[in-house]
């Protein structure tokens, strides 16, 4: 079974008179969204930062890099494959953490972790998710099962956590970096749209009882007093690189910090005994203006690619996205809102759509350009547009 074994499908399909229910470029999928959902969702989830030039700035420094394909090389036989941290995956792809599921379709984090799983992809559940992590880890199936933690201020919330992934059986933790605060975001601020101040993306926090230890009293009789609370302790901008021993000190499997950006960062994430980096800017969600993600993957790959594994995520909507960020140092990628936009559309099929769509495109990437597995690409696979022609 090949992943592109799908492009036959849906041309087999087509004998019939069927077409695919989604669109195959999933660039088409946040439009679609848009016209489906109303203004504050599709706001939340296709708004960025600032004047969303970070989140351009993804797309472009990604179309910047082309790839340069080479011919006559047998690309009969294909593997997707890869080891992350001594781990198989069937392909470098997982997806991402995206909190508040549920502002887009009622099946929210559960639907979408059903069809990561049904392909063996990591599916990544936030912090902020809709719904309670130990029913997603059912949802996850036996395969690998990663959780995303907002590290919260109050320490027996972020110890009770700890404890109730690993006992969902979680099997590695991805440590969000880059969100100690939320950043400013015109589209949500000009609709005053927060999912969570609507009770969206608590369900973690609601039924741990660390959490409602500090209420004072319970979340049934005064929900707006316990989001309030939830806004004001689900991050922390007061942590520092030694408050990595923490994580260390309390999870006992691989450990992500994503958000990464900086060489020395990833340096001192080596040197603080984590497994792994995503080099991330959050979608352009945080920081307006800073530096795309396919810009600072380079150095970071070649700062630590050695000794951690890199992943990468922001911007990634194609399979040759993917091949692109391979050929610049990454292990694997995230994705983000593409199955976001699949799930609002299609609930547990759409993300489905989504991953197929990817895989199928990476593979035939790599084909087409000369490669058999993602291990051989490498930056001479690709030329680099100067900025701004
Ligand atoms: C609606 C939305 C919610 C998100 N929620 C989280 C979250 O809870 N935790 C987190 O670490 N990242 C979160 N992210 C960031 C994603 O994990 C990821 O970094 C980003 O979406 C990647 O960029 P892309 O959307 O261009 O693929 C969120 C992104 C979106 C769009
Ligand atoms: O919206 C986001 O990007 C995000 O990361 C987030 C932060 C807090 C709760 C839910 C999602």
């Amino acid at each position: 079974m090949s992943w592109s074994d799908f492009q036959y499908e849906i041309y087999l399909n087509g004998l019939t008179g069927a077409v695919p229910r989604l669109p195959t470029d999933l660039t088409r999928l946040e439009e679609l969204t848009a016209r489906r959902l109303g203004p504050g969702p599709v706001g939340y989830v296709a708004g960025s930062a600032g004047d969303g030039s970070t989140d351009r700035a993804n797309r472009t420094a990604l179309e910047r890099r082309r790839i340069v394909p080479r011919m006559l090389r047998d690309v009969r036989e294909r593997d997707l494959s890869v080891s992350l941290s001594g781990r198989p995956l069937p392909a470098p792809v997982a997806l991402a953490p995206v909190g508040v599921l549920s502002i887009l379709h009622p099946d929210a984090e559960p639907a979408a972790a059903r069809a990561a799983a049904a392909h063996g992809i990591p599916y990544t559940l936030s912090s902020a998710s809709s719904t309670p992590m130990e029913e997603v880890a059912e949802a996850m199936g036996e395969g690998e099962r990663w959780f995303q933690l907002y590290w919260p201020k109050d320490v027996e919330v972020a110890r009770s956590f700890l404890r109730r992934a690993k006992a969902a059986g979680y099997t590695a933790l991805v440590v969000t970096l880059d969100t100690p605060l939320l950043s400013w975001r015109p589209r949500d601020l000009d609709q005053a749209y927060l999912p969570f101040l609507r009770g969206v993306g608590t369900a973690n926090y609601f039924t741990d009882h660390a959490f409602r230890a500090g209420l004072a009293k319970p979340v049934e009789e005064d929900p707006q007093a316990a989001v309030m609370h939830f806004v004001a302790m689900f991050a922390d901008p007061g942590k520092t690189w030694p408050d990595l021993e923490f994580l260390r000190a309390n999870w006992d499997g691989p450990i992500v910090l994503k958000g990464v950006l900086h060489p020395d960062d990833a340096r001192a994430a080596a040197e603080a005994g984590m497994d792994g980096v995503v080099v991330s800017n959050h979608g352009g969600r945080q920081v307006a203006g800073a530096i795309a993600a396919a810009d600072a993957l380079p150095a970071v790959a070649d700062a630590v690619g050695d000794r951690l594994t890199v992943l990468f995520d922001s911007g990634v909507r194609t399979g040759a996205d993917i091949a692109k960020a391979l050929a610049l140092g990454a292990d694997g990628v995230l994705v983000g809102r593409p199955y976001a936009y699949g799930l609002a559309l299609d609930g547990q099929a759409g993300v489905d759509h989504v991953i197929r769509c990817l895989l199928a495109e990476l593979d035939l990437t790599l084909a087409l350009s000369g490669h058999t597995t993602p291990s051989t690409l490498t930056r001479e696979d690709l030329t680099e547009t100067p900025p701004g022609t």
